[in-house]
């Protein structure tokens, strides 16, 4: 008789909360959202992990400073690329992107090898005690996403945060995303509107380059807990851009941005929400 698993990978034993970062179109900024909650999540002294399961497009490495960085297997599995960062939490990061040897290279694979990739990114990690694991997934509902909902069927994640643009947020993809959301028993967490006005460098003044309230409509209309908008900020862009990853300070740097405090609310929101630590479910 096959019997069935149920118990979570021992990789995840000591994450204490799960978080999915989802969107329905690509570019809507679910990466940088990504990185920024981690980067608020680490400058509030949290121990944080970030999985990044974009295997055609894996942004992550970039967005720390650890492009040209490898991954090594030790006799436990996998040991994620770690950031100290001085007063501040730990961050670790895995991405394929650390196993791709060309800068910048992605991978053409069909579905069954990157289902075989993100078991090993579930299974094999050693992750040691975290308290978030953020998971950077790719746009849409695709073949990833269909293999993270499986192999976290057992690990019971805390849930999903949607990410939108003003843009997108009327189109069917985010509907899409929040209907696979339900089939897969992934709660919601809540809906960031990024991209939602610009924030003038000179006088502070935010204009709605593109509508807003979107997300606070979508958010009312499926019942969904809305996190907050994220405008348009080239600091966060040139952060990304101009750090050298040996030297800089990331979650220092970061802590010191005006999108610190935005994010410090989103991470607010969800701890609102108290759901209780995996380790005492
Ligand atoms: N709030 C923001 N302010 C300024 N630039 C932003 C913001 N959000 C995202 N960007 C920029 O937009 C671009 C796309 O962002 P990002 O890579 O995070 O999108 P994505 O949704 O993860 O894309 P993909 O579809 O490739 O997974 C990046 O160059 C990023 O720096
Ligand atoms: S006041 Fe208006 S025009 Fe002047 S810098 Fe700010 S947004 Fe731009």
């Amino acid at each position: 008789m096959n019997v069935e698993n149920t118990d979570p990978p021992s990789s995840l034993r000591n994450v204490k909360h799960i978080l999915l970062i989802l969107s329905g179109k690509g570019g809507v900024g679910k990466s940088s959202v990504t990185t920024q909650i981690a980067l608020a999540l680490a400058g509030l002294g949290n121990k944080v992990g970030v999985l990044d399961i974009d295997l055609t497009g894996p942004s992550i490495p970039r967005m720390f400073g650890l492009e040209g960085q490898s991954i090594f297997q030790s006799n436990e599995g996998w040991m994620p690329v770690s950031k100290y960062e001085e007063g501040t939490g730990a961050l670790k990061v895995i991405s394929l992107g650390f196993l791709l040897n060309n800068r910048g290279s992605s991978v053409v694979w069909r579905g069954p090898k990157k289902t075989a990739m993100i078991k090993q990114f579930i299974k094999d990690v050693v992750w040691g005690e975290l308290d978030y694991l953020l998971i950077d997934t790719p746009p849409g509902t695709s073949d990833e996403h269909i293999s993270i909902a499986e192999e976290l069927r057992w690990a019971i994640p805390d849930g999903a945060i949607i990410v939108t643009t003003p843009q997108t947020v009327a189109t069917a993809d985010v509907r899409k995303e929040i209907n696979f959301c339900r089939k897969v028993n992934f709660d919601i967490l809540g809906i960031v509107e990024n991209m939602s006005g610009f924030v003038c460098p000179h006088c502070a003044e935010c204009t709605y380059i593109f509508s807003n309230g979107g997300g606070q409509k979508l958010s009312e209309e499926f019942e969904i807990p809305y996190l907050g908008n994220v405008p348009i900020d080239p600091t966060f862009v040139e952060l990304i851009e101009n750090q050298k990853s040996e030297e800089t300070n990331l979650v220092a740097l970061y802590r010191s941005q005006s999108l610190f405090p935005i994010f410090k609310d989103i991470i607010s929101s969800i701890q609102g929400q108290n759901v209780p630590s995996r380790i005492n479910r």
